[in-house]
C-alpha cells in the first residue's frame, strides 16, 4: 500500500516484552487529516501502539512511518515530538500554580525559557495562536484563572490546548473523557471534531456514547492487532467484538 497520503502507516509491527506479544503484526493507516477512534479491552495494545508511535518503546518488527516517508523507528522521543506528533496522556498534567493563559505560553513551540515565555513582549503571532487556542479549548473566560482551579475536564481541555500550543500534525489522546461530566464529554466531542479539521488525530477511549459523537472510523485492537475496522455501527455489530469488549 502507498504511504503517500497518510499520516501515520504501521505495518507488520511487533513488539515483545519478556517473551509476551504485547503487539502481534499490527498494521493501521491513517490518512493525513483523519481522526481515528482507537478501542478494545483493558492489554489489547493501546497504550503499547501509541509508545511505539511516540518513539517510548521500539518496536521488533514492522514498519513505522510518519507523514508518508519519515520512518519513525529511526528517531528517539525528542526527535519525533519535534518532528510533529504530540501525546495526551489520561491523566491531566497542567501547571496548577500558574495561570491558565501562562500554561498555554510555556508550551507555545520554539525555542524558550520559562521567564522569558512568561515576561517578554509576545509577538502578534504569538497572540493570534494563543486566541484562536482559546476559541478552541472553550477556555478564554478563565484565562487569568489558576490552573487548579479548573475542573477536572477544563483541565483536560487546557492540557489539549497544550499540544496544539507545539503545533503537531498528529496528536494522540489517550481516555480524554474518563471522569468527565455528560456535558463535559460531549463539548470534548465537538471540541476534538473542531481540531480534526485541521490536525490528524488518533483518540483511544471505551466511552461508547463519546465515540459515536466523534463519528468516525474505530480501529478496535485486541491481542495486539486489529480485530475489526470500520463505523461503529459495523465494528459494534462484529460478533468477535461483542465477544470480547462490548459484550462484557
Ligand atoms: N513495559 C512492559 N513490560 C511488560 N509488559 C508490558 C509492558 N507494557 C505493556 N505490557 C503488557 O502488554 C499488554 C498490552 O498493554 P497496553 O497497556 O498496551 O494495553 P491497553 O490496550 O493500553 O490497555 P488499557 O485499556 O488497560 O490501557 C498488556 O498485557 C501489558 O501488561
Amino acid at each position: 500500500m502507498s504511504k503517500a497520503n497518510t499520516i501515520l502507516y504501521l505495518d507488520g509491527v511487533s513488539v515483545s516484552f519478556d517473551g509476551f506479544r504485547a503487539i502481534n503484526n499490527l498494521s493501521l493507516v491513517l490518512d493525513k487529516g483523519e481522526m481515528r477512534a482507537i478501542i478494545g479491552p483493558n492489554g489489547a495494545g493501546k497504550t503499547t501502539m501509541m509508545d511505539i508511535v511516540t518513539g517510548k518503546t521500539r518496536p521488533d518488527a514492522g514498519e513505522v512511518y510518519f507523514d508518508g516517508n519519515v520512518d519513525l523507528t529511526r528517531h528517539d522521543e525528542a526527535d519525533i515530538a519535534m518532528l510533529g506528533i504530540g501525546r495526551k496522556f489520561q491523566k491531566p498534567t497542567v501547571f496548577e500554580n500558574h495561570c491558565v493563559e501562562d500554561n498555554l505560553l510555556l508550551s507555545l513551540k520554539g525555542p524558550r525559557s520559562i521567564l522569558p515565555a512568561l515576561f517578554s513582549r509576545r509577538s502578534t503571532a504569538e497572540n493570534k495562536r494563543i486566541d484562536d487556542i482559546f476559541d478552541i479549548i472553550r477556555l478564554g473566560h478563565r484565562r487569568g484563572d489558576l490552573a487548579a482551579s479548573l475542573s477536572h475536564g477544563q483541565k483536560q481541555w487546557l492540557e489539549i490546548g497544550m499540544l496544539l500550543a507545539q503545533d503537531p500534525k498528529l496528536l494522540l489522546v489517550d481516555e480524554p473523557v474518563a471522569g468527565m461530566t455528560d456535558a463535559e464529554t460531549e463539548e470534548t466531542a465537538r471540541l476534538l471534531k473542531q481540531i480534526a479539521e485541521t490536525h490528524s488525530v488518533i483518540v483511544v477511549e471505551h466511552d461508547m456514547h463519546f465515540v459515536r459523537e466523534l463519528g468516525v472510523k474505530v480501529t478496535c485492537l485486541h491481542e495486539g492487532s486489529v480485530l475489526s475496522e470500520g463505523s461503529l455501527d459495523f465494528v459494534s455489530a462484529d460478533e468477535r467484538v461483542v465477544e470480547v469488549y462490548l459484550g462484557r
